[in-house]
């Protein structure tokens, strides 16, 4: 547990016939309540002191402990009838400290402790209200009853931590609630509100009013009655009629979406064991499993990227302007302009947030096709979340002057600079001073945009990735001359609509689309070396992205990018072969892709591009023939044999060469730290959670190997620049390869001497 208010205090209404005992876990102000709680369970100053220091390196261990010191003196007072165990300022429990998990683990175990409340000869009730998650879940579960308020919320996340409910929670919830249930909140760590709860039969009452009162009031109501039908771990697991065939359609499900992740195939396991052993042999089962988890790796990196996430919010700029020191604009009201398809997702995914919005589109027919489709995300929306869709919140206008009543606008037209300086200027003209102008590009330049307005301070990049209503990642894009309430503004409009957003520099692709530039390149170079989409793809999903670079490439249409090539001059018309027609400004560049799109092959929509459809729009990626024959053709044109390439080659070339764009984005203080970008890679672009994003990978290859990789492949690749390795992974090396923590450090004394 994280945290403790080991506080004892006796019922005002029920005398000392109920003992409470509180569990807090507001995990940000832990330290003082901690302090206090110990305090109060007794002991003069100088005990304190001595718990208290202890407590500063596990505050877990202390928490613990105080439950099971508590629950033993209320259990050993003929005077306690219930006991009803509650939170502390409106939390019950967020479950373990992840803090604790690095470290050695002191203090009473959970699993004992969980035993002892469920096996108390008196009715023990979890009084519920905020969360209760994990360990705090687990720990109710051991309780005799719960009781939830109606805004609490409950589920095992440990799934998403790569882990799985090891204190009794694999074991005791497919006990209460059956197997289907039970395995859904657990191998996707889903969290249920307290109707869902009720409605599951993991909580046995949801009140409105005071939680702890209605707990203690019902702990009054139960006090005296038999509790043997309350143990849930004495309870038979539900078997589902085809049990054989649920668990092997629930494991086929989970492989099928894990990518490589272990965990939740674990807690498929897990809830086999319950379902097929006796509950000490499923505790067994449990164990073994959660040993396997917390040493395979995968459990520290997606515990990085928790951390990581809530690391992303306390950004910086290089000014040291950050989150601690600029305060964030209010916005109640946005608008969009250009309604395409991020203009929609942005439209709703504001809508969802709250706010009011005007949508802006300047032709008739695509204000009524937006107007459409907008209505009916949105409706979709509501109606998996059961609530009203939020259409009145949003006015469709044809008239840009409607942005004169808004705080903040996000424009969202066609990727072309003069375009959006016309919006941008217009903008200037029409909105209230001090409107935040925020543009949603995702190459062009913040500060060509900025210069065309007289409030530069006022521009920032918001971009978010389609679709924009579900994608998570939102990159806040600070120009040169951007103020950090400007930016502030935007980081907290992200963290409002749910977004994990990054506070970034401004730079050619930004931080995401600069490194995947990288990667793309070295897939297309393999095909000309030999390799295949089909391998390329392959060795990439087996890493555990979603998709690889040419499957990606058909979904999203390969005339996109065929577009920024052809403006930035890089894609020229026509057959020219021979090494000249693949280089450009003296470095290698692979016309494949070009060559590709001048077939009309632009991916699914046109039923055709790296691999075939059935037909326009299908999703079904097939090999094609046609395709190969193509390299083939083209190699021989070009000069090229064909080798034979290996899955290691594909990934190191590929992510190697990711990674050390991100360390070149550092370097040049793009992205404050390594977990910018890890968050940017996991929630944007597919990056496997386990594997903690780029830069954490990188650091558990081995920085000296991922050098010396780089080394070797610019060795065999001169004309590629951009595999030289950068300067700061070589000095990270030289430095003896800090963990990812310490990468600031080193990065900070670098820019300090430049
Ligand atoms: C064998 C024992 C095994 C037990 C299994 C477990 O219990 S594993 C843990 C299961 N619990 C979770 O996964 C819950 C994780 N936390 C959350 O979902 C949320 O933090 C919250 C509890 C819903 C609160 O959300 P809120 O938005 O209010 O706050 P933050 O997320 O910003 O968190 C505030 C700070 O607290 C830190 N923190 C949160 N959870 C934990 C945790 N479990 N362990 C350690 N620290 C935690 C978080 O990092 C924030 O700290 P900052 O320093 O401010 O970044």
């Amino acid at each position: 547990m994280t945290s403790l208010g080991g506080r004892r205090r006796t019922s005002p209404r029920c005398g000392r016939q109920v003992q409470r005992q509180i569990i807090q876990s507001t995990w940000s102000s832990l330290r003082t309540r901690t302090h206090r709680a110990v305090r109060r369970m007794g002991g003069g100053a100088k005990a304190n002191a001595t718990a208290h220091a202890q407590w500063a390196q596990s505050s877990g261990a202390v928490v613990r402990q105080a439950i099971v010191d508590t629950v033993k003196i209320a259990l050993s007072d003929p005077k306690v009838k219930s006991v009803v165990i509650c939170g502390q300022n409106g939390n019950f429990c967020g479950g373990a400290d992840i803090k604790e998990f690095g470290g050695e683990m002191t203090g009473p175990p959970l699993i004992p402790m969980i035993h002892a409340i469920e096996a108390a000869n008196k009715p023990m009730v979890a009084a519920i209200e905020g969360n209760a998650l994990g360990g705090g879940l687990e720990l109710a579960l051991g309780c005799h009853y719960r009781i939830a308020h109606s805004k609490a919320r409950l589920g095992l996340p440990e799934v998403t931590l790569g882990l799985l409910p090891a204190a009794g929670g694999s074991q005791r919830l497919p006990r209460l609630i059956g197997v289907p249930d039970a395995l859904d909140l657990i191998t996707t760590g889903r969290i249920v509100t307290a109707a869902e709860a009720l409605r599951l039969g993991i909580v046995d009452q949801v009140t409105e009013h005071n939680t702890v009162d209605a707990a203690v009031k019902f702990a009054l109501s139960v006090a005296g009655q038999p509790l043997d039908a309350r143990r849930i771990s004495t309870f038979p697991c539900p078997r589902p009629p085809d049990s054989d065939a649920l668990f092997e359609e629930a494991m086929r499900k989970v492989r099928g979406s894990a990518r490589g992740a272990m965990a939740p195939v674990a807690c498929v396991q897990a809830v086999r064991a319950a379902a097929t052993l006796p509950y000490e042999r499923g505790m067994e089962r449990e164990k073994e499993l959660m040993a396997t988890l917390f040493t395979s790796g995968q459990a520290r990196a997606l515990q990085y990227v928790f951390f990581a996430q809530r690391a992303v919010g306390r950004w910086s700029m290089p000014s040291g302007a950050g989150w601690d020191t600029s305060k964030p604009r209010p916005v109640n009201k946005a608008a969009v302009i250009g309604l395409g398809t991020m203009g929609r997702g942005i439209t709703v995914a504001l809508a969802q947030t709250g706010l009011s919005v005007v949508a802006i589109e300047t032709q008739e027919k695509q204000l009524m096709e937006a107007k459409q489709a907008v209505t009916s995300m949105l409706e979709r929306g509501a109606k998996r979340r059961g609530a009203a869709p939020a259409l009145d919140r949003i006015s469709y206008s044809r008239n840009i002057q409607a942005v004169a009543d808004v705080d903040l606008v996000i424009e969202a037209v066609f990727e072309d600079m003069a375009l959006k300086l016309e919006v941008f200027r217009q903008l200037s003209a029409f909105c209230k001073p001090g409107t935040l102008l925020c543009t949603n590009t995702s190459a062009l330049d913040v500060d060509e945009l900025a210069r065309g307005t007289p409030n530069p301070e006022l521009v920032v990049g918001m971009h978010f990735f389609a679709p924009a209503h579900v994608m998570k990642l939102l990159e806040v894009v600070y120009g040169k001359r951007s103020s950090p309430q400007a930016v502030a503004t935007a980081m907290q409009l992200g963290k409002k609509m749910g977004k994990a957003s990054v506070a970034v520099g401004n730079c050619r692709g930004f931080v995401g689309n600069r490194m995947l530039r990288l990667y793309v390149e070295q897939a297309f170079f393999l095909l000309e070396e030999g390799a295949t989409p089909e391998l390329v793809d392959g060795a990439l999903e087996e890493f555990g992205f979603p998709m690889g670079v040419f499957r990606m490439s058909d979904l999203s249409g390969l005339d996109v990018g065929w577009r920024t090539r052809k403006a930035a001059g890089q894609a020229q018309p026509g057959e020219a072969s021979g090494q000249s027609a693949r280089i450009r400004n003296g470095s290698r560049y692979s016309p494949i892709g070009d060559l590709v799109c001048e077939q009309g092959r632009f991916g699914q929509k046109t039923g055709r591009g790296w691999y075939q459809y059935d037909k326009p729009g299908s999703r079904v990626a097939r090999s094609d023939p046609w395709l190969h024959s193509f390299l083939e053709q083209y190699r021989a044109r070009h000069g090229l044999v064909a080798r034979s390439i290996d899955r290691q080659e594909v990934l190191e070339r590929c992510l190697y060469a990711l990674v050390n764009e991100g360390f070149r984005i550092l370097e040049d203080g793009i992205a404050a730290g390594p977990e910018d970008i890890d968050v940017i890679y996991v929630f944007g672009y597919g990056w496997p959670g386990h594997r903690g994003g780029p830069m954490f990978y990188a650091s558990t290859v081995g920085l000296p190997k991922v050098l010396e990789r780089l080394e070797h492949y610019h060795q065999a690749h001169p004309d590629v620049p951009d595999l030289q390795p950068c300067g700061l992974l070589r000095r990270l090396v030289a430095s003896g390869s800090p963990p990812v923590h310490r990468w600031r450090e080193v990065i900070k004394k670098l820019h300090s001497q430049l």
